[in-house]
Order: C-alpha cells, then sequence, then structure tokens
C-alpha cells in the first residue's frame, strides 16, 4: 500500500488514481479547479468513462479515494505524486508546459520528505530533467526526491478495463528504489512492464500515438485512393490487416482523427523533431491527410444538396468517437459552424455529448437526445460518431422521416448492400456511391 497524490483530476488523473484506489493505496486526486473537486466531493462525476462513476464511489466509501483543492496538503502526505494535469496545443502546436511547471514549482516548495514524483501527462522529451531542476529550485530544505516518466496509454471509453488490465507500463527512471515502487503499484495491472531511461518513456508516448494516427490516415490515403479506382476500402483493411504483421486495429477508414490527444500530440511531435533540427515529413503529411477528411466529407454533401444554403441537415454524433463525452477536436466543432454559416439549418444528436458541445457552439445548431426526432424532415443525414445508436437505426423509420434519403456516412457504418435495398443515396468514405444523383425528395 502506498499513498498516493494525483495532481490533476481529468479523464487520466481521475481514472489513475481511482485505479490505484482500486488495487489497495490511498489515493489523494486533487486539482486547482475548485468545482470540480466539490463536485467531486458531493458525488458527482466530472466525465463519462464507463465504469468509473462505480468504482469511485465504491472506493470513497472504503476511505481509500479522496479529493481535494488542497495541493500543497496533498502532496506532502504522499509517498508517490503523480503530476497528469493538461499539456494543451498552444497556438505553434507545441505543447504547453505551463500547467506542468506550476505543479512542479508547488511540489518542490511543499516537499516535506523522500518522495517519487511521476509524470503521466504527455511532455516533450527533456520535461522530466526541467520538472527535475524545477523542483530542486524550490525545495525549502534538502529533502531526496526520485524523477519517473510513466507515461499513459489508456483510450477515453476504455479508461478503466484498459487500466485495470493495461498491455503495458512503461516506466523511465534513473532510480532503483523509484523503479522499484512504482513497477510494484503497476504489478496488479500488468506483467509487462518496461524500463527505459526518462527520454526513452517520454519518446514512447509520442511513437505509440504517431503511430497509431499515421494508420489511421494511412487507410484514409487508400480511401481515398479506393474511391477513385471503384474499390471498397473495408475490404482493403481486412484484407492487410489479416496479415499478423500488420494487424487489424487502427485501420478504418473515416473522417480522420479527432480528441484530445491525435491531433495535439502529433503537431508536439513536429516541433520536437525540429527542435533536434530534425524534419519529420512523415508526421506532417499524417496531419494534412487528417485535415482533408473533414473536408471531404463537407464536400460530398454539398455535391449531393446542391447547395447547404436553406437545407436541413441531421447530425448525428458530437463526440469524437463513442462512449465519451469529450468533444475536444471534434470533426462536429469544424463542420457543424460551417453548415451553418452557409445557411443549412442543423440538427445535432448525441446521447451524452450535447451539454459539452452547447458550452462550445451555443445555438449553432439545434440539439437532441433522441436520434429519430433529430432526423424529422432532414434533407440529409450526416454520420460523424459511430454510436451504437446510429448502428441500429431503423432504415425503414429513417427513410419515413427524413424529407429525402440522403445519407452520407463519415464512419463508413452500413453496409453497401443495405443501403441499396433500403433505397437511400448514400455516400461513404473509401466505398463506391449507392444511387448517387438519383434523390427523390418527398413532397411535405
Ligand atoms: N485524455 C486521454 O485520453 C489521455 C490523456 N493523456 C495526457 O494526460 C494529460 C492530462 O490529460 P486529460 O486528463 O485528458 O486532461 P484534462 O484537461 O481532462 O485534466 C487535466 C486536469 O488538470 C487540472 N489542472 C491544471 N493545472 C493544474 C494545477 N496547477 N494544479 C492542479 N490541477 C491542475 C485541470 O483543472 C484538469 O482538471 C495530458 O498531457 C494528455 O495528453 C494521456 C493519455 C490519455
Ligand atoms: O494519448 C492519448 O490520449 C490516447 O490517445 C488515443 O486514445 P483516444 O484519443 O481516447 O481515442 P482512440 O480510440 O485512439 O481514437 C482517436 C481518434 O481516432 C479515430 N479512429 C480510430 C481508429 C480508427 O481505425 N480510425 C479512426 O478514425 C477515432 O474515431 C478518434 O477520433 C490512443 O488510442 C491512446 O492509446 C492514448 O493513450
Amino acid at each position: 500500500m502506498k499513498k498516493i497524490t494525483v495532481i490533476g483530476t481529468g479523464y487520466v488523473g481521475l481514472v489513475s488514481g481511482t485505479c490505484f484506489a482500486e488495487s489497495g493505496n490511498q489515493v489523494i486526486c486533487c486539482d486547482n479547479d475548485e468545482r470540480k473537486i466539490n463536485n467531486l466531493l458531493q458525488g458527482g462525476v466530472p466525465i463519462y468513462e464507463p465504469g468509473l462513476k462505480e468504482l469511485i464511489e465504491k472506493n470513497v466509501k472504503k476511505g481509500t479515494l479522496c479529493f481535494t483543492s488542497n495541493i500543497k496538503q496533498a502532496i506532502r502526505e504522499a509517498e508517490v505524486i503523480y503530476i497528469a494535469v493538461g499539456t494543451p496545443m498552444s497556438p505553434s502546436g507545441e505543447a504547453d508546459l505551463s500547467f506542468v511547471e506550476q505543479v512542479a514549482k508547488t511540489i518542490g516548495e511543499n516537499v516535506n520528505s523522500y518522495k517519487v514524483i511521476v509524470t503521466k501527462s504527455t511532455v516533450p522529451v527533456g520535461t522530466g530533467r526541467l520538472i527535475e531542476s524545477i523542483i530542486k529550485q524550490h525545495l525549502r530544505e534538502d529533502y531526496p526526491f526520485d524523477i519517473v516518466s510513466n507515461p499513459e496509454f489508456l483510450r477515453e471509453g476504455a479508461a478503466i478495463k484498459e487500466t485495470l488490465n493495461m498491455e503495458r507500463a512503461v516506466i523511465g527512471t534513473e532510480s532503483d528504489m523509484a523503479y522499484q515502487i512504482i513497477s510494484e503499484l503497476h504489478q496488479p495491472f500488468t506483467s509487462t512492464i518496461l524500463r527505459v531511461s526518462l527520454e526513452t518513456a517520454e519518446i514512447i508516448k509520442y511513437a505509440a500515438n504517431a503511430f497509431l494516427a499515421t494508420k489511421i490516415s494511412f487507410i484514409n490515403d487508400i480511401a481515398n485512393i479506393c474511391e477513385r479506382v471503384g474499390a471498397d476500402v473495408t475490404k482493403v483493411s481486412e484484407g492487410i490487416g489479416l496479415d499478423s504483421r500488420i494487424g487489424n486495429k487502427f485501420l478504418q477508414a473515416g473522417i480522420g482523427f479527432g480528441g484530445s490527444c491525435f491531433p495535439k500530440d502529433t503537431a508536439a511531435l513536429v516541433h520536437i523533431s525540429q527542435k533536434c533540427g530534425y524534419d519529420f515529413k512523415l508526421i506532417k503529411a499524417v496531419m494534412e491527410t487528417n485535415e482533408g477528411q473533414r473536408v471531404k466529407i463537407v464536400e460530398k454533401l454539398k455535391d449531393a444538396l446542391g447547395t447547404l444554403n436553406g437545407k436541413t441537415i441531421s447530425v448525428l454524433g458530437l463526440a469524437f468517437k463513442p462512449d465519451t463525452n469529450d468533444i475536444r477536436s471534434s470533426p462536429a466543432l469544424d463542420i457543424i459552424p460551417y453548415l451553418s454559416v452557409n445557411g443549412a439549418t442543423v440538427r445535432a444528436f448525441d446521447p451524452i455529448a450535447v451539454e459539452e458541445t452547447k458550452k462550445q457552439l451555443g445555438y449553432q445548431c439545434l440539439y437532441f437526445k433522441d436520434i429519430y426526432e433529430t432526423l424529422e424532415n432532414a434533407d440529409a443525414c450526416l454520420i460523424l460518431t459511430d454510436w451504437l445508436q446510429v448502428k441500429h437505426l431503423d432504415l425503414n423509420k429513417v427513410k419515413e422521416l427524413m424529407r429525402q434519403p440522403l445519407i452520407v456516412d463519415g464512419r463508413n457504418i452500413f453496409d453497401l448492400e443495405t443501403m441499396q435495398e433500403f433505397g437511400f443515396t448514400y455516400l461513404s468514405i473509401g466505398r463506391q456511391p449507392i444511387n448517387k444523383g438519383t434523390i427523390i425528395s418527398k413532397a411535405i
């Protein structure tokens, strides 16, 4: 049992802290956002993540998990301190380290015994050393401490499952004692623990995200070729994915990657490489392809409708992917304002991300939690997130509700034969259009 303080109670901090409590440690999750902490103290959970609420309730009840905005006190009580604050993209594309630096200073000022200080936030190479020097600068007395990089690989929507059963833990540190402590913390979650240097651990995180982003842009480029040559990208994914050297994951073509990490981390990696004098052309191309996918889907829609002006468009999905209410860098945030500015009325559906989207887009669209209500009298349906509710749509009902049966699908949810059978005009990614140019408007 270790006393752990997690600084930053967001997606990563809250999930990690809760899972460390579940595996038998005494955990304090702290944050400088008092509203967030008050909400947690009152039993609320600021994010939607399957299984999280139950695990928080269980561990709070057991007394192994608590929340506070008194960060100084939480630092003093800890043996292990996890830094899990945000590292957002700055306007230049670089990772903004101001939250990390601020936390390092507060840690330095409050260290009162030996502590292991672990970075879980995704940070550019060299940040571990920077944290070490900031802490040293602010120490009140000459207390010993060790620095560790322990990057996070969880996926939103599967965060609890993937933390309790992680595929691997990467621990970057020079200290044998710190390695011992952090590897013991991970033993309940995985037997695959890789010990590396601080710098190697930091770059492993960026390399992992950049590689996954590359797979997505690669298949999207192949999808764009498929459209031109009459092939089907879903079959191409299957065909190449059967090769165990390639694997079938992250080969789903569509509107490209969103979320709080791939866009930010690919941009940060470009800066990391520039800083060390390397021109990482591949990752720049990955980003360019990704941006192009959002434009392409809107072009397909415009092309099918003739004009956006005066049209009613039902957008299905606001979150950047299913099972999360996270809308950071979600395609919907770019696409809805574009449709609206160009004269369309947008009716948007999402099962859980409506409140978050309202905060950003306000009344640029009408919001619905009922998927069928969203589709009433629509000239087109635009699928942006592969929610289960979208996959399970009753297509007969959809056809009845819409003004004309036009679906533009950014996630390749339906098979072409089904859409042909139901008589939709169906435009997807990397596959042949169905009934293009034959939309028949219903008289209403
Ligand atoms: N969201 C994800 O799925 C993953 C995120 N990461 C990385 O983990 C880090 C955190 O990401 P998220 O949890 O998504 O961010 P988040 O924005 O959800 O949470 C960060 C939290 O840190 C708090 N904070 C900021 N400054 C603080 C300070 N000085 N003192 C105390 N608290 C402070 C904020 O109030 C916020 O609650 C980022 O570096 C991200 O790249 C890594 C893997 C997965
Ligand atoms: O560093 C992070 O924050 C995390 O980033 C991603 O996790 P996440 O952003 O939660 O979501 P993913 O499931 O990876 O999806 C990212 C985006 O790629 C898109 N995607 C994913 C897979 C695919 O085949 N095609 C595709 O377009 C998704 O729709 C989504 O917009 C990584 O998968 C995690 O390992 C990592 O820890």
